[in-house]
């Protein structure tokens, strides 16, 4: 792939991107009770706007991880249009540590964390699973009329048409939060970098330090 159709983003971009977009959370009143990171690449992003969320006096957020990975359905058994990708999951949510921290999710501000917004297929489950389990605490609970809040942030959110939905209510309420939308282009996370250094020299030169 010609260099152009790369994007080289260093630690350092990454970082600053998480602080403006804890910054805005924070003007919204919306720090969250617990931050769900999608693994592997939710993870450095959710441990960096942590930092930034915390407020004086108050407990750091607690983060949970989910393991999310695209499997490459290859439409065997449906017709040529199915061919796609699906998500498997490889982890879930730990509900005897989640247990420490609070009772459940129910009624609570839970920030969901990932690193790319691509075709949307993986924040698509991983809101409409964790809603889904809510529902169910709720239900086993008999605690159906408390609100929980579902947010998203992601680093970058490729422009491009998506292949799943995520709830209106979410995007029409500033909740879909991506601290930059790019063109869909191929986006070299510093994590993946053979050689950190000249990753870096390639970011800071395009402008992504
Ligand atoms: O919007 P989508 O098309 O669903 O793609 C985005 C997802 O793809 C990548 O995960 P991947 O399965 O490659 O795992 P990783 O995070 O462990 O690299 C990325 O971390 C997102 O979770």
């Amino acid at each position: 792939m010609a260099e152009a159709e790369r994007m080289c983003i260093s630690y350092n971009n990454i970082h600053k991107l998480c602080q403006k977009v804890a910054k805005y959370i924070l003007a919204r009143n919306e720090r969250p009770d617990i931050i769900i990171a999608i693994t592997g690449g939710g993870m450095i992003p959710a441990r960096i706007i942590r930092s930034f969320l915390k407020v004086k006096g108050q407990k750091n957020i607690p983060i949970q991880a989910i393991g999310l990975s695209l499997y490459e359905d290859l439409g065997l058994k449906n017709s040529v249009e199915t061919i796609g990708k699906e998500v498997i999951r490889t982890q879930w949510l730990d509900f005897g540590a989640l247990n420490q921290h609070f009772d459940s999710l129910i009624g609570k501000k839970i920030l969901i964390v990932d690193e790319v917004d691509d075709t949307r297929t993986t924040l698509h489950y991983a809101v409409s699973e964790l809603e889904k389990e809510v529902v169910e605490q709720q239900n086993l609970l008999n605690r159906t009329n408390e609100d929980t809040v579902f947010s998203i942030f992601v680093l970058h959110n490729k422009d491009k048409p998506k292949k799943a939905e995520l709830p209106d209510s979410m995007i029409n309420s500033g909740r879909y939060i991506a601290a930059q939308t790019v063109p869909d282009m191929w986006l070299c996370y510093p994590w993946d970098a053979e050689d950190i250094e000249e990753h870096t020299e390639q970011a800071k030169a395009q402008g992504n330090d």
